[in-house]
Formats: structure tokens, sequence, C-alpha cells
């Protein structure tokens, strides 16, 4: 049965059997140079007919006049901007019949947009059998008398000459120089033509493709704004149960209240935005964090003596470098009490002469050094590792005895400077140990990365080699300074961009150990109702950096370019009121 399709747009398998119809030889050669060609349209009908379509001559005859309309627009949009092949769908199945055909200028057959589009809706009614008609003229030639088309698109005030079958095939006459009588006006010029230019088509198309793509864009942006919110809410739940297991933890290891400095409870830890780093959740929004600071800050009591707040050794200070020390020293003095720096005997004159209120044990160097040390260890909280220590082998085995003995005390250990340079030579020394927090600046950081992760530093991408690094270490808290401090315990990554200044001098990464010496011991004294169930090296570290930064910040407010660390501990009391 064959299908009616009369009167419907053609399916694409049909315009295929219509072209393959219409390609043949036999039907092109019989198509050119005659005019008439309504027999040849009945027997493209016909053979269509047996392929299972049912269309008449007519219909065929069109829908050819529509393929080589939109072959033409395409083949001159290709030579305007290329990308004009799109708008016919057959372009290749007629390329490759017309490509033999007499040349056409497509602008012309562009222009004649409005009549092929009349014909397409079925209200062409000029019989092929006319034979004289303009359409057939232009059918069987391959050509069409443009300027017929542009004087009938623009509805001259006088009729248009129209080949009559005398002038026989391919004959052409223009309206300028015609001789012919006037006759009727055919019946399609009665109608209103649009008169779109191929400019304006494209202009048209343009538009509504770049339309189409803004919408698929704002699509796009809601459906991840939508991903976004689910994802924050599936955190905030998360830390939720965090919080309230950390509530229950609290309440068995002890009855007391969680307690902020203003005395109110602790608050909610609101994650605004979270991403996935391969399996671990990144924490980036520090702004979040600082509430929890706050709430490892142990309130200032006259209940309380001296040292109970803190007490932070510092092993560090040798021959050349004693400011390392004193600036690490001062800093954590300024926050909490401290208790001694643990030096070089050449240096503890040095680093004794900077601040009457240091107390200064001159044994780093001496034969019986790790048990000087430890003499002391049991009082600290905190011992920080590292600045001014230098690289000898006898002081760097020293230290790393320390660091072992800390260790089995459950002591936070700071390591930087030179402690991170022991540290690369020998990672198991604080390998897994979760309570040692690493502060290495940039070149630090490299070296202990290759040394670790034997890799290089993927510089696009420092978030994550902090935490490969830290997971590498046994998720050991790692502080990687600069324009923006990156934190990480190897599961969660805290960005702290806290505005400082662009103002380098030496020692700011020693203030920054020395008071994250003290905020480590409050961090680990606190439950973990204070940090919100997030790890205390994490509160620790936001603090540390924030704090420094700060300080950077006030100092340079002050002295701009001439700022020196010496400066930033002057602001250390302002800072800290100002922040926490
Ligand atoms: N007043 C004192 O007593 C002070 C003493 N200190 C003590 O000195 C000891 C050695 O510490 P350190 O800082 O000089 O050695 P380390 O960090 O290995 O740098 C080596 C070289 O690496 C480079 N470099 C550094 N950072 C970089 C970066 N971000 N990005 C790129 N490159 C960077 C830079 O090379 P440059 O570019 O200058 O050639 C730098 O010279 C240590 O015990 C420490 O505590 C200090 O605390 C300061 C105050
Ligand atoms: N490029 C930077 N822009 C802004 N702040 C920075 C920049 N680099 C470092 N800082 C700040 O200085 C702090 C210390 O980082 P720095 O790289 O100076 O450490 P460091 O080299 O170990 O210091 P030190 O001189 O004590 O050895 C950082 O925590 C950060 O606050």
């Amino acid at each position: 049965m064959l299908a009616n399709t009369r009167g419907f747009l053609w399916s694409d398998v049909e315009t295929r059997a219509l072209l393959d119809i219409w390609g043949e030889q036999d039907v092109q050669t019989a198509l050119d140079g005659n005019f008439r060609n309504s027999h040849v349209y009945r027997d493209v009908a016909c053979r269509l007919g047996e392929m299972g379509f049912d269309r008449t001559p007519e219909q065929c005859r069109i829908r050819v006049k529509g393929l080589k309309r939109q072959y033409y627009q395409a083949k001159e949009g290709i030579k305007k901007n290329g990308h004009y092949r799109k708008i016919c769908k057959f372009y290749d199945e007629m390329e490759g019949i017309l490509s033999n055909r007499p040349h056409v200028d497509p602008q012309d057959m562009i222009d004649s947009v409005a009549v092929g589009d009349e014909a397409l809706d079925g209200t062409e009614e000029e019989a092929e059998g006319i034979g004289h008609s303009h359409e057939a003229y232009m059918e069987s030639t391959g050509e069409c008398s443009y300027a017929e088309h542009t004087v009938k698109l623009e509805s001259p005030p006088f009729p248009i000459p129209v080949p009559s079958s005398s002038n026989g095939a391919g004959q052409r006459q223009s309206n300028t120089q015609t001789k012919t009588p006037p006759m009727a006006r055919p019946k399609r010029s009665k109608k209103r033509y649009t008169n779109l230019s191929l400019d304006k088509l494209m202009e048209k198309f343009l538009e509504q493709s770049m339309e189409a793509e803004e919408n698929f864009y704002k699509y796009e942006e809601q459906r991840l704004k939508v991903e976004d919110r689910r994802r924050e809410a599936e955190h905030s739940r998360e830390l939720q149960m965090l919080q309230v297991l950390g509530q229950m933890f609290a309440g068995i290891a002890s009855p007391a209240q969680p307690r902020t400095q203003t005395g109110s409870s602790a608050p909610l830890l609101v994650i605004e935005r979270a991403f996935t780093l391969s399996n671990l959740q990144a924490v980036r929004n520090m702004e979040n964090i600082i509430p929890l600071v706050r709430n490892i800050i142990p309130p200032l009591t006259s209940k309380k003596h001296k040292g109970q707040d803190g007490r932070v050794g510092i092993i560090g200070g040798c021959q050349e470098y004693t400011g390392a020390p004193y600036f690490a020293a001062v800093s954590a003095l300024k926050v909490v009490y401290l208790f001694s720096v643990f030096c070089t005997k050449d240096a503890a004159a040095v680093i004794k002469s900077y601040s009457p209120e240091l107390i200064v044990h001159p044994v780093l160097d001496s034969p019986n050094a790790v048990e000087e040390v430890e003499k002391w260890l049991s009082r600290l909280h905190t011992v920080v590792v590292g600045p001014g220590l230098g690289r000898d082998d006898r002081l760097l085995g020293n230290a790393k005895a320390i660091i072992e003995k800390s260790k089995a005390l459950g002591i936070p250990v700071i390591v930087d400077a030179d402690g991170l340079w022991l540290i690369a030579q020998q990672p198991s020394i604080i390998q897994g140990y979760q309570r040692a927090i690493l502060t290495p600046n940039y070149m630090e950081f490299s070296q202990l990365y290759e040394a670790v992760c034997r890799d290089s530093v993927d510089s696009s991408d420092n978030q994550r080699n902090v935490v490969r690094l830290s997971q590498a270490m046994g998720n050991v808290t790692i502080v990687q300074k600069g324009e923006k401090d990156i934190i990480s315990d190897g599961d969660k990554v805290i960005v702290c961009s806290h505005e400082g200044s662009s103002r380098r001098c030496g020692g700011q990464g020693d203030l920054l150990s020395g008071s994250l010496g003290a905020l480590a011991h409050w961090a680990f004294m606190s439950g973990p109702e204070k940090t919100n169930g997030l790890n205390p090296s994490l509160v620790a570290a936001l603090g540390a950096c924030t704090l420094t930064r700060q300080c950077n910040h006030q100092a340079f407010h002050k002295h701009g370019r001439s700022t020196t660390t010496t400066d930033m501990i002057a602001e250390v009391g302002p800072a800290f009121k100002k922040l926490f």
C-alpha cells in the first residue's frame, strides 16, 4: 500500500528516495535543456510510487525546487561564513547532482525564497503542463530568470515578462530589455512576499542559534545550582550528625556544657561550599571555621596560675640563627605562657638578650641534650621544632630524638624550617603522628613532597598537592604557607586567604609556628564539641594563619614597606583581640 503523504511535509527517507530518482542521469538529461518538464516529474512521481511513496508530479517538482533553493542558500552561506551548511540537510546529495549542472548564482536563487516557500505550502497551482510558466522555465534550466523574480518580489508597477514556449528552452529575457507585451500577472504575484535578503536570513539564523545556546547555559546553570544546594544540604546534615556525636562523646567525657568566650553555646558549623577531591571532603569556607577557633580559646580567669593555659617549648636556635627561635617564642609568649627555648650554647645569650621574658636553655648542642630536654618535656604542652635549628647533623639528631620523646608523651609537635628538612630526610620520624602539624613554605613543601611522594609538585593544583602529602604522611596536618595558606589533614582542606599584605619579611613563618604551638595545645585540649568534630589541628592551623596574616595586615598599615616581623609581633595582642 502506498503511503499517502500528500499535503504533509516530506520525511527524510522520502526526500532521499526523491533525490535518488531525480539525480538519475536520464532524469537530469530529460530536465536539462527541456523547457517542458511535467512529463519528467510525472515519471519521477511514478518511480517514487513504485518505492512506496504517494506523491503527485507537482509535489515532486515543488519539493525539488525547495531543495534547490536550500542548496544554493547553503552554498552561499559557506562562501560567506562557512557555517551555513546546516540549513541544507541534503547538501551533499544536492551537490552530487547539481555540481555538474549549469552555474546558478545562489544569491539570485535565494532572492526567490518567497516563491519557493509559497510553493511548499501547497498553494502553488501553476501546472507543469502550462509549459511556458515562469516556474517551468526556471526548473527546466536549473537556472531562473532572476530579473523576473526580483521584479516579482518587489511588485513592480509594470507587468512581468514571461517567456513563452515559442521562445525556446533556456531563453532569458530581462525586464528592462523585454519588448514582450504586458501579460496578466501570475496568480502568485498577488500574494505578499517577504523580501528577506540572505544577510537577514543569516542574521536570524545566528540569532536563533545564540538564543538556543543561551538557553542551554541558563538551564545548565540552574541545574548546577540545584546540585550545589543538594550537596550543601548533604554536608550540613553530615556535620550536624558529627556535632551530635561530638556532644554525645563530650557528655560522656565531661558533663560541662560547651562554652565560648562570650558564653554562648558552640555555633553550628555550616559549610557553605564543599567539593570532592578524590575521596576527601574539602572545606573551603574559612569564615565558618573561625568561630571554632574562638571556641577553643580558654577564657581569661583569675583562678588559673601561670602556665596553666599552655607551656610551649621551642627547639631551635644556633649560632647563625637566633632571630627565628626568638620570633617563634615571643609569638607564643604573647598568646600563652611560654616555658622555654632549647637552643645551642652560643645562641642562648643572644636570644636572652632580646627579651627578659624568655626562658632559654643552652642545651641543644650538649652531649646529653635529649636528656636535658626530656627533663622538661613532661611539663610542656606543645613543642615547636625547627626555627633557627640549622642543619648540623648533631643538632638534627637531637631534634629527632626530642620529637620521638614528644610523640611518646602525646605532645602536639609543630615542625617548621630546618625541622622540615629533617623530616624530608626521614619522613618516618613523624609519619602517622596525628598530633603533628608541618608548616612548610613553598620551597620546604616541594622538598618534602618530592621526598615523600617521590614525585614533583603539580604547580597547577596546590590543594591536591597538600592533600596528597598529608595522606602520604599518614594524615599529618600540613600548612602550606604562601599567598594563600593551604591547610589539610588529608581529609579536609581549608584555604586561609585572610587579608595580609604584600610585604614579605624573614620571620613571619616563625610567628606562625610559635602562635600555632599555643593554639594547637588549646585545640587538642578542647573537646570535639568545641571544634564541631573537626580535626583540632585544622582549627589551630587556621587560627594561627589568620592571626599571622592579621598581624601582617596591621603592621603594614602602620609601617608600609619597612614592616618587619618585630612590627608584626607588636600587633599580636591587638590582632588577637580583633579576630577572636
Ligand atoms: N632572623 C632569623 O634568624 C631568621 C632565621 N630563619 C631561619 O633560617 C633558617 C633557614 O630558613 P630560610 O627561610 O632561609 O630557608 P628556606 O625556607 O629553606 O629557604 C631557602 C631558600 O629558598 C628560597 N625560598 C624560600 N621561600 C621561598 C618561596 N616561598 N618561594 C620560592 N623560593 C623560596 C629562597 O631562595 P632565594 O630565592 O633567596 O634564592 C631561600 O633563601 C631556618 O632555620 C629558619 O628558621 C628564618 O626563620 C628567617 C628569620
Ligand atoms: N605571597 C604571599 N602573599 C601573602 N602572604 C604571604 C605570602 N607568602 C607568605 N605569606 C604569609 O606569610 C606567612 C609565612 O609564610 P612564609 O612563606 O614567609 O614562611 P617562611 O618562609 O617559613 O618564613 P620565615 O621567614 O620565618 O622562614 C604565611 O603564613 C602567610 O601568612
